[in-house]
């Protein structure tokens, strides 16, 4: 019942049947009992509900509505749930080609849960294995209901939004608010230090005050020692920025700050940071002030 990305997974407590490109990384999840089938579509075919959770826009129309993709394995009384990171339009199209079969659609979108007990990850891996997600949904509020309950092993809290399109849009302007974020809290690391200031110490300083945010505490002391272990790949805080640029664009909104941090994160892709954690964002403004 499961496709893509493997990260959100690791402890669902029910028969789960998988699939994934590179089918290595499908290996643990076999070994932990799922069935093994050969595309989107046979797992489409063969389980009740369809969990999909891909890469990109690109990457999630293909697999729904591809060759072989999980709309040809789907019918009535079959549910698809697409948990990809994607913008309103491409959940739009997956959902309109999804329910043409007479299946039912949901897109879920997911952050994760910052408690204060949070050991010091971010990203949505390590909350996943936990249990500790947040769900932003939106469509059939039917095949919401039916899911809930998987939805409840992997997570902490859940909201349905309402049509299709305002859990993407959701999630889009959340993590346009968290990219800026954390290419602000960079440029004060990198400050910090310049001006001879213990940049611990202002990870500390920042975490008492009303700036604090979890994010901060959690990436900082690993930013410091230019460690990032990836939870939530740089290369997705880009595409979610870019995305979250053209929804601004669709409606005349000007988002400059978003615009100048899309860039910074740009520049940390072309030094081969993709799927590093996206706190070395902060490695761009390494390369800056060289002098
Ligand atoms: N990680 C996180 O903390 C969070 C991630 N998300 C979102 O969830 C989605 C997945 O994230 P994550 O699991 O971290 O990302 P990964 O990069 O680890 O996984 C991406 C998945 O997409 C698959 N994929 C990529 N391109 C294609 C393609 N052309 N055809 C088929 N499969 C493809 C990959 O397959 P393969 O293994 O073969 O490369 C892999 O299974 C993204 O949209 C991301 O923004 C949302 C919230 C939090
Ligand atoms: O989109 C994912 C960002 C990290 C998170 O909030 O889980």
């Amino acid at each position: 019942m499961f496709i893509g990305g493997y990260r959100a997974v690791y402890k669902f407590k029910c028969d789960v049947t998988v699939w994934n490109r590179t089918k290595s990384k499908c290996d643990p999840l076999i070994s932990l009992g799922a069935t093994y089938k050969a595309s989107p579509e046979e797992v489409a075919a063969y389980c009740d509900v369809t969990i999909a959770m891909l890469a990109d826009p690109n990457s999630a129309v293909d697999i729904a509505c591809g060759k072989n993709g999980a709309a040809n394995g789907m019918g009535p009384g079959k549910g698809y749930v697409d948990v990809s990171t994607v913008d309103d339009g491409t959940s739009k199209l997956i959902c309109e080609r999804i329910k043409a079969t007479g299946a039912s659609f949901l897109e879920v979108l997911l952050f994760f849960f910052a408690s204060p007990s949070l050991a010091p990850v971010s990203g949505s891996k390590k909350p996943a294995e936990d249990g500790q997600l947040i769900f932003l949904t939106a469509g059939d509020q039917s095949l919401y209901e039916r899911v809930a309950p998987l939805l409840e092993i992997m997570g902490k809290s859940k909201f349905y939004l309402g049509d299709i399109g305002k859990g993407a849009t959701m999630k889009l302007v959340v993590n346009m608010v968290m990219g800026s974020m954390m290419a602000t809290f960079s440029e004060g690391l990198m400050l910090s230090e310049k001006v001879g200031l213990d940049p611990s110490v202002l990870v500390e300083v920042i975490s008492q005050g009303a700036i604090s945010a979890p994010m901060y505490r959690l990436k900082g002391p690993s930013m410091i020692q230019s460690q990032y272990p990836t939870a939530f790949p740089l290369k997705h805080q880009q595409k979610d920025l870019r995305l979250a640029l053209g929804l601004a664009e669709s409606v005349s909104q000007p988002i400059p700050i978003a615009a100048a941090a899309n860039e910074l994160y740009k520049v940390a892709k072309s030094q081969g940071l993709s799927d590093e954690d996206f706190s070395a964002v902060i490695e761009a403004l390494k390369s800056k002030t060289k002098e």
